[in-house]
């Protein structure tokens, strides 16, 4: 790691590249997780080092539930990241989220199972503080950049992780919403608690592209039409993206950048090598601030 990167975007079902990302190189890195989603691109945007990596690969070939998360942020923060802005394409449980609204929401509801979902293990007891699963600075600083760039957008709401790949049945749909979740996707978890793991400033900017299947004059959502809703507005949350990554909010002082210091209970001798060796990237500032 020869740099900081201030910023990686993690482009959903949709977003598969970063416009106006100058002299970006691709770079492909091994990871003790396997390979990434795709190669992670590194170049300037806004005038700030910006890493572009497409979550389900470029071609659109990994399900939510395939998704190499722990890869994907091991190799972010080998290549120096400090923060995350995940683009992802959700479903409205509302009728005030309608299709074409982005929303930065501010809680999660898991859903899902049988995805590697820490880091930690192995002889590493660690357990992250979770309460506020979106950096509220990356969360502010992105629902002004998605307002500057022109969308209709939305602040917070509950955002529940569903397993899929088949999209919910009615009963369900109605359940999460009796639940109190305003939106519905399948790629924010694992992945918002790695980030938090590798101490990383992560928030979404949500993309609505469907009332899901509860809505009593809408047709219920299919793969289809959630393409055709993102094809026509993905220009405007690669604009905001843009504008964010020129107005990205201070890191010194924000608890996402030493999380793992109230996270992890074990005197830091008593990690064993092999953890040490493998989870480098991830644990070396906690590793060095003991010293
Ligand atoms: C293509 S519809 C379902 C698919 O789209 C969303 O992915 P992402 O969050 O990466 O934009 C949703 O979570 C599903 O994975
Ligand atoms: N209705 C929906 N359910 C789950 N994931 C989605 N992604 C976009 N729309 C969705």
């Amino acid at each position: 790691m020869s740099e900081s990167i201030p910023l990686a975007v993690i482009g959903g079902s949709g977003f598969y590249d970063m416009p106006g990302l100058e002299d970006a190189e691709e770079l492909e890195i091994a990871t003790p997780f396997g390979p990434p989603s795709d190669r992670i691109r590194v170049g300037t945007l806004g005038g700030r080092r910006v890493a572009f990596l497409a979550r389900h690969g470029r071609h659109h070939t990994i399900l939510p539930s395939e998704l190499p998360q722990r890869a994907n942020f091991w190799a972010l923060k080998q290549l120096g990241v400090e923060r995350v802005l995940s683009v992802s394409a959700v479903g409205s449980l509302r009728e005030v989220y309608a299709p074409g609204h982005l929303v930065v929401p501010s809680q999660l509801i898991d859903r899902t199972w049988g995805r590697p979902s820490t880091f930690f293990g192995d002889g590493l007891v660690g357990h992250i503080s979770f309460a506020e699963p979106f950096c509220p600075r990356m969360r502010q600083a992105a629902l002004a950049a998605a307002r500057c760039a022109g969308a209709t957008v939305h602040e917070g709401g509950t955002y529940v992780v569903m397993q899929g790949p088949a999209f919910s049945t009615r009963a369900e749909s109605e359940l999460h919403r009796a639940w109190g979740a305003d939106l519905i996707g399948m790629t924010a978890l694992p992945e918002a608690k790695l980030a938090r793991e590798a101490e990383l400033c992560y928030a979404t900017l949500a993309c609505v592209t469907d009332y899901d299947c509860w809505h009593e004059t809408e047709a219920a959502v299919d793969a289809a039409t959630v393409f055709e809703t993102l094809r026509r507005n993905v220009a405007v949350s690669q604009e905001a993206v843009r504008l964010l990554a020129g107005a990205l909010p201070p890191r010194e002082g924000c608890a996402c950048a030493t999380a793992l210091d109230a996270a992890i209970v074990a005197p830091r001798a008593a990690v064993p090598a092999e953890v040490r060796e493998r989870l480098a990237p991830i644990l070396r500032r906690w590793l060095e601030a003991g010293t």
